[in-house]
């Protein structure tokens, strides 16, 4: 039933697009002339601009005469990339991370082409500064940072405003938009008006994952207050200095955000991203059947994570129906676990059929308090199926340790999305030496790096080299000692978000449905191979984000149009869409992924 989807065709066809500009590109119309050109970052070529073009958009002296290709304009920006890792060299890692994403900045606020470009040719390198766990570097240093701004701000104060703000945004279609109100940003807490950061990365791994076209994406910061004191007294301080909206107060602005967004661009879609739990959950109820969005915490890592879940049953070596047996800790029971639970679930009801029996009984949930049992006292309403009842497990108490939980359960699996770094000490690690499975798998899912449960050398060195390793915030390889290598993999929402959002605005689907985001969860999780899995590699390497991004986008639409909910996008309508294979859905896909090479530019007033 495992097998490697037909990789090559797609694989070649993405080959195909990275030439360098040996292919003709469309024209791009664009509304403004001279100086104006140079200093929107959209269209803006820099030295790039060949003659003919500089006469006919003004831009004739306005340059140094020289035109520079391309590749030579890449090339030099790669040198002087790399001339700044070595003169950096021995500096904190902090300095050096944002010493990168300075440069790395400042080429995305002047041409963009360029900067998608040296992205995506240099994913594995450039994802740890745009995305996780540089980025949460860079919103905890946001104020200071600040140069110029990007993408959309609303605060609480521009409440009966939103409706005529959202039409300030300089373009006309926007595809793709990725919200937050800063209150959760990955592992760092209320952030208030400087998570920006976050919808800012999530978009640029949209850009270079699924192609979705720069100028059509739209990062939004929703600032109703914060209650992070410290940001309160800070004098940079660029936020609404407030507490918290709550309540109702809270629900109506963004309510109003939402249907302003809609109201201009009926057919975008919107990602939520790092919400507190409980706004997260309660606005994924409010919204996911009137507009078409979805919470990335919630769903899309609960797909990355069955995936892997399902990928440790492979293994072992055991077959899928194997995964009702799995027995796996969860500790963190917030918007991220609790929504790996709901998915896991399912999962077990599918493998295990109509048995009657409890489908819980093999998850075991943490939260700060340990154990969460039928006996915690205001149990959050999401928590509660996962809690275990008294007698389930013996000797076992509400409120036990992690270590108490691992001694006594030997768990499969042992998974941490509880934000707190190191929680995977050196104790539980070695209780996990005692698992009953043979090869037990350990996710340190929480981000930034600090925040990882454990690091990858200390999960292998004290629970032992037969592991298998997974982390939210890359680690590198470990080397085990006798030529042997620990692999280490990133379980992080990135190899599922940009496919979700792809397949769904190419499906032309209006909400997205359990199905589709199910659908995008199986493709990941039948992505690798046996042998790969087997050698404890259970994700695809970064470097094929693009391919890995056009199946899952591919599955998204498919199971969109299995489900009558694909209306189409641009020309192809939904019958069309019906009648391609799966093969042609991923051909499909990649044709209309966005590759950043330098059109023509015409001048229209
Ligand atoms: N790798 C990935 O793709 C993703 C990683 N994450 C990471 O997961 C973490 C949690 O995210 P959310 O669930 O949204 O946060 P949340 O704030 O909703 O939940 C955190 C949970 O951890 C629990 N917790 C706190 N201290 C604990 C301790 N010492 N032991 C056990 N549990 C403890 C809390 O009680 C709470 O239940 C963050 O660090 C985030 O970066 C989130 C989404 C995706
Ligand atoms: C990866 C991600 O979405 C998070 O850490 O919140
Ligand atoms: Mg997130």
């Amino acid at each position: 039933m495992w097998r490697n989807i037909a990789r090559s065709a797609a694989a070649s066809c993405l080959r195909r697009s990275r030439r360098f500009s040996t292919a003709i590109p469309g024209p791009c119309i664009v509304h403004k002339r001279g100086a104006d050109i140079l200093h929107d970052p959209w269209f803006n070529k820099d030295t790039g601009f060949p003659l003919t073009e500089r006469d006919r958009l003004g831009l004739r002296g306005l340059l140094p005469p020289r035109v520079i290709s391309f590749e030579h304009q890449y090339a030099r920006f790669m040198e002087s990339y790399r001339s700044l890792e070595k003169n950096t060299l021995g500096q904190p890692d902090s300095v050096v991370s944002l010493a990168k994403w300075r440069i790395l900045n400042r080429l995305h606020d002047r041409n963009e082409t360029l900067y998608y470009r040296v992205l995506i040719d240099n994913i594995k390198d450039f994802a740890p500064i745009i995305y996780t766990p540089t980025v949460g570097l860079v919103c905890q240093n946001y104020s200071g940072l600040f140069r110029r701004p990007r993408g959309m701000y609303f605060s609480a104060k521009d409440k009966g405003e939103m409706m005529s703000m959202i039409y300030n945004w300089p373009a006309h279609q926007v595809d793709m938009i990725v919200i937050t109100d800063g209150s959760r940003i990955l592992g760092l807490g209320d952030l208030g008006v400087q998570g920006i950061g976050i919808p800012i990365g999530k978009l640029d791994m949209y850009v270079a994952a699924a192609g979705i076209n720069p100028q059509r994406i739209l990062p939004i910061m929703l600032d109703v207050g914060t209650n992070n004191q410290r940001l309160l007294e800070d004098r940079l301080y660029l936020g609404l200095r407030q507490p918290r909206l709550e309540g109702e107060e809270y629900l109506s602005v963004v309510d109003e955000l939402m249907e302003a967004i809609f109201t201009r661009w009926p057919k975008a879609i919107v990602q939520f991203e790092d919400f507190q739990m409980k706004w997260a959950f309660e606005t994924l109820q409010r919204y996911r059947k009137k507009f078409c969005m979805f919470n990335d915490d919630i769903q899309g890592t609960a797909g990355v994570a069955l995936a892997g879940l399902l990928g440790t049953v492979r293994a072992q070596g055991r077959p899928l129906t194997d995964f009702v047996n799995q027995k796996i800790v969860v500790v963190g029971a917030g918007s991220a676990g609790i929504g790996v639970l709901n998915m896991a679930a399912q999962a077990v009801s599918r493998v295990a059929g109509n048995t009657g029996a409890s489908p819980n009984h093999q998850f075991y949930l943490l939260d700060k308090d340990g154990l969460i049992t039928k006996e915690r006292k205001n149990i959050d309403p999401a928590a509660a199926p996962f809690a275990k009842g008294p007698g389930e497990i013996e000797g076992l108490r509400e409120g036990a340790s992690l270590l108490e939980v691992v001694k006594k359960v030997k768990p499969h699996v042992l998974l941490g999305l509880s934000g707190v770094g190191g929680v995977f000490n050196e104790e539980v690690l070695k209780a996990m030496r005692e698992s009953d499975s043979t090869k037990p798998a350990i996710f340190a899912m929480s981000n930034p790096t600090m925040n990882a449960e454990c690091t990858a050398a200390d999960a292998f060195k004290h629970a032992g080299e037969n592991i298998v390793f997974a982390s939210g915030s890359p680690f590198a390889n470990v080397d085990l000692g006798n030529g042997k290598v620990g692999h280490v993999n990133q379980a992080n929402n990135m190899y599922l978000f940009p496919g979700i959002g792809l397949g769904t605005l190419l499906a032309g689907a209006h909400f997205i449905s359990d199905g589709m985001l199910q659908a995008a969860a199986e493709c990941l999780a039948s992505y690798m191979s046996d042998e790969e899995t087997q050698n404890g590699i259970l994700y695809p390497s970064i470097d094929s984000i693009r391919h890995i991004t056009a199946e899952v986008g591919a599955a998204v639409l498919r199971a969109a149009v299995a489900e009558e909910l694909a209306e189409g996008h641009g020309d192809v309508g939904p019958r069309e869409l019906e009648h391609m294979s799966k093969e042609e859905t991923v051909e499909y896909i990649i044709r209309n992924m966005w590759f950043p090479i330098y059109s023509p530019l015409v001048h229209e007033k």
